[in-house]
């Protein structure tokens, strides 16, 4: 099994004392390449914590994590950054595209900022574009797309060259139902069709039927997980 993200015992802990928020509380779980893992939670819970130690945003207080081999807190703040841009894609919520450049120079910018030749940056950008449908507008700028296309732009910026994890924090929460599935079927469809290891945070058991497991996190420990769809609704209604 080829696991894309392994995270081991991870913990992390804000402040200090009585002041102490402890995020994550010994957190195992593994990701191998093909396979998407929605992560469910009470708000608090660690959901994106856990997100952003599995991209290398943040830091743990102790545990490890591995993507694609390479243990984060082995590598130089330089090597981790170049493992982000070049293996690691992230969709949020509120999209983050840069509004001054257009959806192909949104999409180009993680390559270009990797050393890639702004000609080949921009070829695999309008390839990334046209692989979630939106190719015909690559010339355009963000505030004159529809939030839908916006969140297509986001997710071609995250799968553009080759990247092996995807961590998308409610990649649809901005959306109307319908082009949030669209959303949750195009993230489906890159993890099968491109072997890409898949998390994504979510409140809504319906998106979390798109996975192919359900993790359920409270207090920062992993309390549960079921397989998909209804085992999740199953498991959601234990828990309250
Ligand atoms: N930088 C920080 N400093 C202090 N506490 C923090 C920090 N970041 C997160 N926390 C705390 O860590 C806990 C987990 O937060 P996290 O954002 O991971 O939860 P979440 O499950 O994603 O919540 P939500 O569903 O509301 O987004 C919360 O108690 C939060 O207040």
């Amino acid at each position: 099994m080829n696991v894309i993200l392994d995270i081991r015992n991870l913990t992390r802990t804000h402040g200090q004392g009585e002041q102490a928020v402890h995020a994550l509380r010994g957190v195992d779980l593994a990701v191998p390449a093909g396979e998407l893992v929605a992560v469910m939670g009470p708000s608090g819970s660690g959901k994106s914590t856990l997100l952003t130690c599995a991209g290398g945003l943040d830091q743990p207080t102790s545990g490890e994590v591995l993507v694609d081999g390479n243990d984060l807190a082995t590598l130089s703040r330089n090597a981790v950054a170049a493992l982000r841009r070049r293996r690691i894609g992230y969709v949020f919520q509120d999209f983050n595209l840069i509004p001054a450049l257009t959806a192909a120079e949104n999409v180009a910018l993680p390559l270009e900022l990797d050393g890639t030749r702004s000609r080949t940056a921009h070829k695999y950008a309008e390839a990334a574009l046209a692989e979630v449908a939106i190719g015909d507008l690559a010339d355009r700028f963000p505030d004159d797309m529809s939030g839908g296309q916006r969140q297509r732009v986001a997710i071609a910026r995250a799968i553009v060259g080759e990247r092996r994890l995807l961590l998308a924090d409610e990649p649809t929460g901005a959306l109307d139902s319908e082009t949030g599935e669209a959303v949750l079927q195009l993230l489906r469809d890159r993890c099968d069709q491109h072997g890409i290891a898949g998390v994504l945070v979510t409140h809504d058991a319906r998106h979390a039927a798109w996975a192919d497991r359900v993790v359920y996190l409270r207090d920062g420990v992993l309390v549960g997980q079921s397989g998909p769809l209804s085992d999740a609704d199953a498991l959601l209604q234990e828990s309250h």
